[in-house]
Order: C-alpha cells, then sequence, then structure tokens
C-alpha cells in the first residue's frame, strides 16, 4: 500500500541554524539545498529524531514525540551521506533484495556474499540506499545520495529513486548540491543559508 500520510515539520530548528516549517506530500521531494555548514545533515537527523531540536515532526497524524525515537526512525527513514554497517556481509543486511534492484543498481547478486570492508563509497551509498527502501519505511530523508557517484550512474540511482518515491508515496526531503539534479528530482526546493530558509521556484 502506497503511503498516505505526509510528512510536516512545525517551527523545527536546532540553535541558531535555521528555523524549518513546511510540508511534504506523499509521494513529492522536496530538496534543500545551502552552504556547507548550513545546517542541511543536522536538519534531516533533527527530522529522524536522532539529534535535540525545538518544534516538531509529524507523519500523518503522528506526533514524533508521541513514539519511540526507534519507531520513529522505522517509518522516517534517514540514509546519511556516510552509512552504518554493522554485520560483516552485505547479504546480512539485504536479507531480501530484489535481483532487479541490484542489477539497476550495478550489481549482480554475488555482491551479497560481499564483506562490508571491502565496499568502496559508491558501492557503500548504492546499497545504503537499497537497504533504505527494503525496509519500507513511510518517508524518506536521503542526504546527498549520490555524492559518491560518477554521472552515469548518478542518473541511473536518481530515476531509481525518484520512481520507487512515486510508487510508494514516500514524502522525501533530499538534500542535494547539484542544481541539475534538483531541477531533474524536485517538487520543491528550498534553501537554507545562515539562519534563513527560503524556497526556491520550480518548474514541476
Ligand atoms: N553535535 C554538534 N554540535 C554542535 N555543532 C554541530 C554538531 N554537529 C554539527 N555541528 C555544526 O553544525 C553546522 C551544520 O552542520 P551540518 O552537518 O548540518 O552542515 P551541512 O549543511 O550538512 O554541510 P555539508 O554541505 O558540508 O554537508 C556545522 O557548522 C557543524 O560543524
Amino acid at each position: 500500500m502506497p503511503t498516505t500520510d505526509a510528512l510536516r515539520l512545525e517551527r523545527l530548528a536546532i540553535g541558531e541554524l535555521a528555523e524549518v516549517s513546511l510540508i511534504v506530500a506523499p509521494g513529492e521531494v522536496h530538496c534543500l539545498s545551502g552552504p556547507s555548514g548550513s545546517g542541511k545533515s543536522r536538519l534531516l537527523r533533527a527530522v529522524a529524531d536522532l539529534e535535540p531540536h525545538d518544534g516538531e515532526a509529524w507523519l500523518g497524524d503522528v506526533a514524533q514525540a508521541s513514539l519511540p525515537a526507534h519507531e520513529w526512525r522505522a517509518r522516517v527513514m534517514l540514509v546519511p551521506a556516510e552509512s552504518h554497517w554493522w554485520a560483516d556481509h552485505v547479504g546480512e543486511h539485504l536479507p531480501q533484495a530484489d535481483p532487479a534492484d541490484l542489477e539497476v543498481l550495478g550489481f549482480t547478486p554475488e555482491v551479497l556474499n560481499w564483506q562490508v570492508a571491502r565496499l568502496s563509497s559508491g558501492e557503500k551509498q548504492r546499497l545504503a540506499l537499497l537497504r533504505a527502501i527494503s525496509r519500507e519505511p513511510s518517508a524518506l530523508l536521503l542526504d546527498e545520495p549520490t555524492a559518491n557517484l560518477d554521472e552515469a550512474t548518478t542518473r541511473r540511482v536518481e530515476a531509481w529513486l525518484n520512481e520507487r518515491i512515486r510508487e510508494r508515496g514516500w514524502p522525501t526531503l533530499w538534500v542535494a548540491h547539484d542544481a541539475a539534479q534538483i531541477a531533474r528530482v524536485a517538487n520543491h526546493h528550498w534553501h537554507i543559508d545562515g539562519a534563513e530558509l527560503s524556497q526556491v521556484p520550480t518548474w514541476t
């Protein structure tokens, strides 16, 4: 069943960083851009309930504060810029990987036997995206999901992600630096600079 809940941030703020209020409708992508150090990653971490913050996040009518953090995070899934791996082999993290997804991401099923320790940054990043969506979340928080990928792989992974987001109805916050990528994937674009959050026009 596709998600029908919106992700809503209500005056979410960390310290002196910009206060953020926005609503991401089901299946929509809102991109966040801004200079290095402007607080994009911290904002995603706050939405994932990984960092103390003011304000509140909602998924439909469920408030972040009403759920134990691990339950909230299973619904509102963060894919950080640097993924964390706790088991030795890729397959332990991806027990039900679909070979078609692996192929789009540039792998054969053999990757499931690989040791995590041998993965390159780009391989880790692609597999972390697959791991996140395999857990059937209700919303996605993507921190520069294609930062370690070459141009051709970026376009393929981006299209694959976009298709799943629309199909599954996940409201998605997507941190990106590349204006061309933002133009391709964003329904809405927000720019964070200092304590300011502003909306940048998009044409989708
Ligand atoms: N736990 C923390 N306590 C205090 N300050 C922090 C903490 N974690 C990060 N910061 C600072 O908060 C600011 C925002 O960091 P953040 O990682 O969100 O930036 P960013 O916009 O994602 O940058 P980049 O584009 O370089 O990834 C930075 O100045 C960073 O040094």
